[in-house]
């Protein structure tokens, strides 16, 4: 595994998550501890991608903040909403798995044999040997879903942060990737995932984080997922969607002079 230092917690203290200065997360406070493999579930526009795209680095926080005990934010693997994947890039499947090497390597350094071994046992590990030529706009949904996973293989961080990574793929994808994770538990790394799917969480991930723009729970999956708390964090998702309107129809309103 990439890095030496021992993995601290990563702590989310009073945080804030917005767009032009809008929240879209509001003042969520926890402790995400090494190892931990944590659901975040919620109704659309809940600001689960929101969250992952902070803890990624990729957002910088409206008010409070994360500590991540040592670590940065380029400490971390993010495997981004398929749909956000521009698939018309012209690169092949091997080359597209052997960018995770590049944090590693710098970008214009050629691979030598040991990261093209492991590019090799990445792609092996998803059951995508044989396709290395392809170029990946050729792919399937589930096939690309596979090589992004063994691009997270190369990438090799102590920390791998997955949104809706079971969104539109099969049952047999689904298990293998599943099975990826409980590898990746077994090795000590953390995996937080954005789930839409709650049976999956309660497969897979003992912690949940309930989201509807506020935290509506943190804590174990079945708890965080009982039908009272589902009932919350829909009641509140849509109060936030009326709201939003309501300011909305103010912001348009004609003003009366
Ligand atoms: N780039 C952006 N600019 C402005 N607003 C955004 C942007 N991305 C998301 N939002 C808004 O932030 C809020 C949370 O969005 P987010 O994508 O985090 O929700 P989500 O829980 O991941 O939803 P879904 O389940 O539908 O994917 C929504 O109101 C959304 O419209």
């Amino acid at each position: 595994m990439s890095g030496t230092a021992a993995p601290g917690p990563i702590r989310l203290v009073n945080l804030t998550l917005g767009y032009d200065r809008r929240p879209a997360v509001h003042h969520l406070d926890g402790e995400i501890p090494p190892g931990a493999a944590l659901a975040v579930c919620g109704p659309n526009g809940a600001g689960k991608s929101t969250l992952l795209k902070a803890l990624a680095g990729l957002l910088a926080p409206l008010g409070g903040h994360i500590a991540r005990d040592g670590a940065t934010a380029r400490d971390v693997a993010y495997l981004p909403q398929l749909l956000d994947v521009d698939r018309s890039f012209p690169i092949n499947v091997r080359d597209f798995v052997a960018m995770g090497a590049m944090r590693r390597l710098g970008l214009f350094r050629r691979l030598d044999a040991a990261e093209r071994a492991r590019t090799g046992m990445a792609l092996d590990r998803v059951g995508m040997t044989g396709m290395e030529d392809r170029p990946i706009e050729t792919l399937s949904g589930g096939q690309m879903q596979r090589a992004l996973f063994a691009r997270l293989i190369v990438q090799d961080q102590r920390v791998i942060l997955l949104d809706e990574p079971f969104g539109a793929i099969d049952e047999a994808t689904t298990d293998d990737l599943l099975a990826l994770i409980a590898q990746w538990r077994a090795e000590g790394r953390t995996v937080v995932a954005v789930l839409h799917e709650l049976d999956l969480a309660r497969r897979a991930f003992p912690q949940t984080l309930l989201l509807a723009r506020e935290p509506i729970a943190w804590c174990e999956t079945h708890k965080a997922l009982c039908a009272d708390n589902l009932g919350r964090a829909r009641a509140m998702s849509e109060a936030y969607d009326r709201a939003a309107r309501e300011c909305l129809r103010d912001e348009e309103a004609p003003h009366v002079h």
